[in-house]
């Protein structure tokens, strides 16, 4: 029976977002899986795609089928399972099928397409008198096979009048050909061909004139051994034309071998062993090793305290799930910004890690990829997208630093890696453990609840377990927290409080080190009054408002509240009222100018462009070139470096007062880490959080590491007010470029969610219903109301419940497809938002 392939193509848009049916050519039949990618005809073009499933019956007529045109890989890139994750993706997170699946392949094989000549078969059948330059021009590219129009005009420069005739007339054609964007790497190696008892024989035969020759055969008849030409040829100080004698006489055979660029190649690993774990660490191990030999889809929340030892647990765990032969993914956080990370997997496991992160080049990526999908290692640990790693048999997924935000992807596809992996973990029957000394409080709830993650419902109900003190007895550092309008009230005005200022001379004495933090997010856009800590917030929402300085307004961005900015502080009638800020360039000057001959390394966005260059200066810190590495929320997190006893945040208040209702939230994760960067090994450490709000109770709960006195009152507010985790929230993002028709359309938008939340009989007002319910919040001005000169809005949903809202937006942004293809309205749909500015 006939098969007929079921393809997603490579074209983004609504009418392309279905799988396509092509004919299968009989020789590519037996190598057509699910997952394969192929080149197929689309219209007038050629484009990628990927085989989703296959049927024995097409609505299509069979006239007019079209066949698959390339197979571009042998062994498919996505594997079934990846397939359907794709598909559940697209579902969730409102994107298109093509997009999912994407974003699961590196770069180098997102396909160019790519045009080629080639001569007509007709060609020499037909008697025709040709130019000589036309023969010419047939006759090369023939010889050379399908040749790029450019390669063909590079050529024959001065005769593009006479290809494009012949293009015309059909004796050359243009085919379009899908081109990976990097190829896999190829070196020459040479092999020595000849028996180790003709050694003699040769040598002695050889002509007086070819004495390099001789001499590179003797080097090889050293070892006999085969050896990359490369190396044989700066050994020898020769040209591979030697090497090429050498082939012709049947001497040696150069072959050209795939190899992988290996980013950490030139890195020596120490080897280390297993711990002997604490009594907390071996709890949880046991934990993690039972979910592990039952083989079922299990998910662990593992709230272990900075320096806890969560990594080595980590550690042993992913051994016991290689032994089982299964394999393994950590996702770390943006893991260049932790060498020290890759420094302990590669350490413990050697060549058995794939190490997948984004300042990799493509073509490192693409074979530490490769490495996955051949079975060549057993371990892939990377930043977000490494959950996609080409895996068959996983056993284990471990997400360190659960709560990051970075887990999430801005850009479509918008998904949460935490999500798919949970949803991966459960297609696999591997065990996911969620790590963190700050839960996020969606997975603190879950866990206390014992329910699955509310962004993947399949998964299983979360199980707590914990590990609340140091290894080794160690005692979490002393923070204390300094009130600077009080330093201000003493005539202090420089950003150094005086028992900062003291404590950084007491360590620069003692020749210890300090991390400095400067929270740089939020920077300059809220108001607060130095004198007393006031700061402006909207009226409705309970979250600070944004300073717009053009026209020196205060703005909601969740609803639409405005007022005029403040002159005097409301609260006390104080002038020193103002918008906030101060960059880690600033810093660093302050500190020379305050203690001459201090070290400083400075890590923010500016000084880590380049590739490496983490590495580079966390390097010279732990070689303790360096007195202060000063930073953004870079510094904070997972370093673990011995002499760095002091911690200081310059202010806190700038994380607390970005206007986001998970504000409160990430300032205490953001602080609970940076302290937890000071004391880990034999010397005590001491951590410094300067604040306008001394009684904000996450700097208070902070300073006292209490993770769950935090966790109660915080979750306490946003059940109050109506916020995830108690609610789900979608984010819709209107642009246009005329904002007379942005707001006609986003609030035409508006008007059909709530007439079709009606229909479906929701309640509009969340807090007036117990069960389901749906909020529309907007349409408003976007925080960022324009970009690249197009203006911007959006709504917001808020529901719970059994509402299925994110299908209530895909069945309205339907409605709008036409305007977003004649009219260049473009709608954006954020499912679960991270990012709220
Ligand atoms: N069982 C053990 N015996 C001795 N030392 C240990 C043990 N487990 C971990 N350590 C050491 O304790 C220190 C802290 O461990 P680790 O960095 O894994 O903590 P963590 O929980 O990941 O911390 P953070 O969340 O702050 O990154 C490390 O230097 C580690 O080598
Ligand atoms: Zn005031
Ligand atoms: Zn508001």
């Amino acid at each position: 029976m006939t098969r007929f392939a079921k393809v997603i193509v490579d074209v983004p848009s609504k009418q392309t977002n279905r799988p396509f049916d092509y004919m299968i050519p009989a020789e590519m039949d037996p190598w057509i899986e699910v997952g394969s990618r192929v080149g197929v005809p689309f219209g007038p073009r050629t484009v990628q795609g990927f085989v989703v499933g296959f049927t024995s019956e097409s609505e299509v007529n069979l006239t007019r089928m079209k066949s698959i045109k390339e197979l571009l890989d042998l062994v498919p890139p996505l594997s079934p399972d990846l397939v359907e994750l794709g598909a559940w993706m697209s579902r969730k997170y409102v994107c298109h099928d093509i997009a999912a699946l994407q974003s699961m392949i590196p770069t180098a094989l997102k396909g160019k397409v790519e045009r080629v000549l080639h001569v007509s078969e007709t060609y020499g059948d037909e008697e025709l008198l040709w130019l000589p330059e036309e023969q010419r021009v047939l006759d090369t590219v023939d010889r050379q096979g399908p040749m790029k129009l450019e390669q063909v005009t590079t050529m024959f420069p001065e005769h593009e009048k006479i290809i494009k005739r012949l293009l015309k007339q059909g004796f050359l054609i243009e085919t379009q050909s899908i081109k990976d964007r990097v190829a896999k790497k190829k070196v020459k190696v040479v092999f020595i061909t000849i028996q180790e008892d003709q050694a003699d024989e040769v040598l002695t035969s050889f002509p007086a004139k070819a004495r390099r020759q001789k001499e590179a055969l003797e080097f090889l008849m050293q070892t006999w051994q085969p050896m990359l030409m490369t190396e044989l040829l700066a050994e020898l100080h020769t040209t591979s034309s030697t090497i090429k004698g050498l082939e012709d006489k049947g001497y040696v055979e150069i072959r050209e071998m795939e190899v992988f660029r290996d980013p950490y190649a030139d890195r020596r690993f120490k080897k280390s062993v297993a711990m002997e774990l604490t009594e907390e660490q071996q709890h949880v191990y046991d934990a993690l090793e039972g979910a592990l030999n039952t083989r079922e889809h299990n998910v662990f929340l593992l709230h272990g305290v900075t320096g806890s030892g969560k990594t080595e647990v980590y550690l042993q765990s992913i051994q016991h799930c290689i032994s089982q032969g299964r394999e393994a993914i950590v996702l770390v956080p943006e893991i260049s910004l932790t060498p020290q990370m890759v420094e302990r997997f590669k350490s413990r496991f050697g060549s058995m890690v794939a190490v997948l992160h984004s300042r990799l080049s493509n073509g490192e990526r693409y074979d530490e990829w490769r490495k996955i999908r051949e079975r060549k290692v057993k371990v892939a640990i990377g930043a977000r997208s490494a959950i996609f790693a080409p895996f068959e048999d996983i056993g284990l997924v471990i997400i360190d630093e659960e709560h990051e935000t970075s887990y999430k992807q801005e850009e479509s596809p918008k998904y949460h890696a935490r999500d798919v992996a949970v949803k991966r973990a459960a297609q696999q029957g591997a065990v996911v453990v969620l790590g963190s000394a700050t839960p996020a409080l969606e997975s603190y709830l879950a866990a206390v609840t014992n329910q699955p993650l509310a962004g993947s419902e399949d998964g299983a109900a979360l199980k707590l377990l914990s590990m609340p003190t140091r290894v080794g007895g160690r005692s979490l550092p002393k923070v204390h927290v300094v009130d600077l309008r009080e330093e201000l009230k003493n005539g202090n005005r420089s950003m150094f409080s005086r028992d900062l200022y003291q404590a950084i001379e007491d360590r620069l004495a003692k020749k210890e080190q300090m991390v400095l933090l400067l929270n740089r997010r939020g920077y300059s856009t809220f108001v607060m009054c130095r004198t007393c800590g006031y700061v402006a917030q909207c009226p409705e929402c309970d979250i600070a408002l944004t300073y717009h300085q053009k026209s020196d307004h205060l703005r909601c961005h969740y609803c639409g509240h405005a007022e005029k900015a403040p002159k005097t502080c409301p609260s006390c009638q104080s002038e020193h009222i103002r918008y906030f800020g101060t960059g880690t360039q600033r810093v660093e000057e302050e500190l020379a100018k305050l203690f001459p001959g201090i070290r400083v390394i400075r890590m923010d966005v500016d000084t880590t462009t380049e590739k490496g260059s983490h590495e580079k200066l966390l390097g010279q810190f732990r070689d303790r070139q360096a007195d202060v590495l000063l930073g953004t929320q870079m510094v904070a997190k997972g370093l673990d470096f011995p002499y760095v006893t002091l911690v200081g945040v310059i202010t806190a208040d700038s994380a607390l007062n970005i206007p986001d209702f998970r504000a409160a939230e990430r300032t205490f994760q953001l602080l609970t880490q940076v302290a937890g960067r000071a004391g880990r090994h034999h010397l005590p450490g001491e951590v410094y959080i300067q604040t306008y709000t001394p009684e904000h109770y996450s700097i208070g709960h902070a300073s006292e590491h209490r993770y769950k006195p935090f966790a109660e009152e915080e979750l306490e507010h946003r059940r109050k007010r109506g916020y995830p985790p108690y609610c789900k929230l979608i984010l819709i993002t209107f642009s246009h470029e005329q904002l007379p028709m942005l707001v006609r359309m986003s609030e035409n938008f508006a008007t059909r969610l709530k007439e079709e939340a009606q229909t479906r009989g929701w309640i509009h007002m969340l807090h007036q219903a117990a069960d389901d319910a749906i909020e529309l919040l907007g349409p408003v001005a976007s925080p960022i109301p324009r970009i690249k000169n197009r203006y911007r809005f959006q709504c917001m949903l808020k529901y719970r419940g059994n509402v299925d809202a994110v299908e209530l937006v895909r069945a309205v942004s339907a409605e709008f497809d036409e305007h977003v293809r004649s009219d260049q309205l473009t709608i954006s749909v954020d499912v679960d938002p991270q990012m709220l500015m």
